[in-house]
């Protein structure tokens, strides 16, 4: 029997370079004393979109070493959402963590991400906007720009502090309830906490520093946000479609009671003109 009771999913498209400071930090943290969670307890799948870039050679290398990782490499799919969400599917532990690859995650804080997922909180949220947590300052300002305008169109769906962050867990059994994920776009984790209903009590946010990108690029582009407003036409829909419906038939019974009346006030008035000669 497996005795690997967590997992870490990093989605990684060209990050070659980030891997393997991104492994060794994350077991280094583990391996601390202090540690909440024991290395051995934990796995790493790095869900791969066939990079070519050496990313396969990095993660066999690593475990030749002895890491605990391992990497999925994908050739007919291709997005960050559906790898998070093949990465949930394979995973062994029933804690799942999902990362980037980049290290604007730092790799320090998933002992206390792993650890703060229990029973009665079955999901994990990395949150860059909890009193006192400073992003790094060489973050762009058009990103945070971005990032604050997608919040705040969120915020009707969840009252989760961050729900665009990339860094968040979810228990095994809460995520194999979900149906119909949208595995295009970014944002695995707002579709998670809809579409799983997962009460605000249920969310265990844990504060972290969003740090920069040192090494590879971002590859978030204008079709990512044009993919996330659709995301949330369609989470607004799944949210809210009972009342949109009540409210269409409402507005459609009113129209037509004031069309009747404008049309016999009308009719009064002309019978009214006609009788006057
Ligand atoms: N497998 C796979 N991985 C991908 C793909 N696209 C991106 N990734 C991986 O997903 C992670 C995040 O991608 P970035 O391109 O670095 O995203 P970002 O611009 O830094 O955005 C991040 O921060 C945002 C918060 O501002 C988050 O909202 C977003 O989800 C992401 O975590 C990285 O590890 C990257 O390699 C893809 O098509 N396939």
């Amino acid at each position: 029997m497996s005795n690997i009771r967590y997992s870490v999913v990093v989605p990684a498209f060209r990050e070659n370079g980030n891997l393997r400071p991104l492994v060794t930090r994350i077991f280094g943290a583990l391996s601390q004393v202090n540690s909440p969670v024991p290395a051995q307890e934990v796995e790493v799948i790095v869900v791969d979109d066939n990079s070519r870039d050496g990313s396969v050679e990095t993660v066999e290398q690593l475990r030749r070493e002895g890491y605990n990782v391992r990497i999925i490499v994908r050739t007919t799919e291709r997005g960050l959402s559906s790898a998070v969400v093949r990465g949930f599917r394979e995973a062994q532990g029933d804690n799942m963590l999902c990362m980037d690859a980049d290290l604007q995650h730092p790799p320090e804080y998933v002992p206390a991400m792993l650890a703060s997922m229990s029973p009665t909180k079955q999901f994990a949220l990395g949150t860059r906007y909890a009193k006192g947590v400073e992003i790094d300052e060489g973050w762009p300002l058009y990103r945070r720009v971005i990032s604050s305008g997608a919040r705040m169109l969120a915020l009707p769906l969840t009252s989760a502090s961050d729900p665009m962050s990339g860094f968040f867990g979810i228990r095994k059994e809460t995520f194999l309830k979900a149906r119909n994920l949208n595995s295009q776009g970014f944002k695995i984790a707002l579709d998670l906490l809809v579409k799983c209903q997962i009460p605000n009590d249920a969310i265990a946010e844990v504060p972290f520093s969003f740090g920069v990108r040192t090494e590879g690029e971002s590859k978030l582009s204008g079709k990512v946000i044009l993919r996330y407003l659709e995301q949330l036409a369609e989470l607004y829909w799944y949210r809210f479609s009972a009342i949109i419906v009540f409210l269409v038939i409402l507005f459609f019974i009113l129209f037509v009671l004031m069309a009747r009346a404008l049309l016999s006030s009308y009719g009064g008035l002309d019978s009214k003109a006609q009788s006057k000669y």
